[in-house]
């Protein structure tokens, strides 16, 4: 087979072929209850010059790391999309220090086609900054958490959804209940304030990374800048926290950029890492939108659920403030017709 990757990239290549695994991808029940067979072909474009000097395999893609992790993406989490599929087997592949960009080739030999054939095969090509600096063809759903432990806690985070709303690009879409939680800081760290924390929806037609500096600059408007950030203690208290969980299915990660003259690209990490562990985060994205999808994870919810179940303590600590209204909120979830967040308090009451 040809590469993949020729008239992409001029350098090195390494390439892997016929990657298999079985999956439960697909739009269809069947497809979904019965799986399938999913092959994917990865070029890897990589610096091969020092691996070349020193045949050390430190100094190299190490090509069964790379194997194992897509194989591990091809029978993982089932998506609707092989669309979805090789987007998230190329950030897999671009998880890996050394590639700077991949084409992956995923083919899916007994898809449903309802006529005979050989194969369906998507070809997608991606460098770094394709996953997570892509702006969005149309707006895609977004979740993001708020957090204040000092100040006016009530009054920062209404400011804070409102902030958002007003931010070019966004539209906030629901926004949760608010919960009282004891900070979970460092072992061994200074006593701290308790949280209030909520979740908001958000349509976004930003890219991954602007929606991360949208939420940055709604930080640094109150009272947590880049001097503050610089100085402050990992997990110590502060005024605002606004953290992106998930942008649409987007599985993707990567460190600091080059310098966009803003000192540079914040590194990023789709979904957020300790989403799927924080009480704090789960417990009012549960109650906002229970059916959402932590990719990776599975239905909020029920990883919510999970939580409950390994660390009952932490989900029962997490105390609901109904007292407590933000700008656009409502009781019923964002599904059932939740309010734009105007500025305006809605409902009374938080879901809880
Ligand atoms: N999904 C994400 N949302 C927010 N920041 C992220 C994300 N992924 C990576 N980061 C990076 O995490 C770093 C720390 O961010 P921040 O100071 O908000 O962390 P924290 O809120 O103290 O801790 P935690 O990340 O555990 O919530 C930043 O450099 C930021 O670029
Ligand atoms: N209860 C609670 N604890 C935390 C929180 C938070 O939002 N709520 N955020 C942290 C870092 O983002 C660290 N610890």
């Amino acid at each position: 087979m040809s590469g993949l990757l020729s008239g992409e990239l001029a350098g090195d290549v390494v390439s892997l072929r016929g990657l298999r695994a079985r999956g439960r991808h697909g739009v269809l029940d069947a497809e979904r209850e019965l799986g399938q067979v999913f092959i994917a072909d990865i070029d890897l474009a990589v610096d091969t010059r020092t691996a070349a000097v020193t045949d050390d395999l430190g100094d190299a893609v190490d090509y069964s790391l790379v194997a194992a992790d897509v194989v591990a993406v091809l029978s993982g989490e089932p998506v609707n999309l092989i669309e979805v599929l090789a987007g998230r087997v190329a950030a897999a592949c671009l998880a890996h220090a050394g590639v700077s960009a991949v084409a992956v080739a995923v083919h899916k030999p007994q898809a449903p086609v309802g006529v005979p054939f050989d194969d369906v095969v998507i070809t997608v090509v991606r460098r770094r900054a394709d996953l997570l600096d892509a702006t969005p063809a149309r707006p895609v759903d977004a979740v993001v958490a708020l957090g204040s432990n000092l100040g006016d806690r009530a009054a920062v985070l209404a400011a804070a959804v409102a902030d958002l709303a007003a931010t070019d690009g966004l539209e906030v879409v629901g926004v949760s209940g608010v919960v009282e939680t004891a900070a979970v800081g460092l072992p061994g760290s200074e006593p701290q304030p308790d949280y209030l924390n909520a979740v908001v929806r958000l349509r976004s037609a930003l890219s991954p990374r602007d929606l991360l500096r949208a939420c940055r600059a709604v930080e640094a408007a109150h009272g947590r800048g880049a001097a503050v950030r610089a100085v402050e203690p990992r997990w110590g208290a502060r005024t605002l926290d606004v953290d992106v969980l998930t942008c649409g299915v987007l599985v993707a990660a990567d460190g600091p950029g080059p310098d966009d003259g803003d000192g540079g690209a914040p590194a990023l990490q789709l979904p957020h890492p300790r989403a799927g562990v924080r009480a704090f985060v789960l417990v009012p994205w549960a109650r906002l939108a229970p059916d959402d999808v932590l990719p990776g994870a599975g239905r909020v919810a029920d990883v919510l659920a999970e939580l409950a179940a390994a660390d009952p303590s932490a989900v029962a600590d997490v105390r609901s403030r109904p007292d407590i209204v933000l700008p656009g909120s409502n009781p019923r979830g964002w599904r059932s017709g939740a309010a734009r967040a105007t500025g305006s308090t809605s409902d009374a009451g938080s879901g809880a």
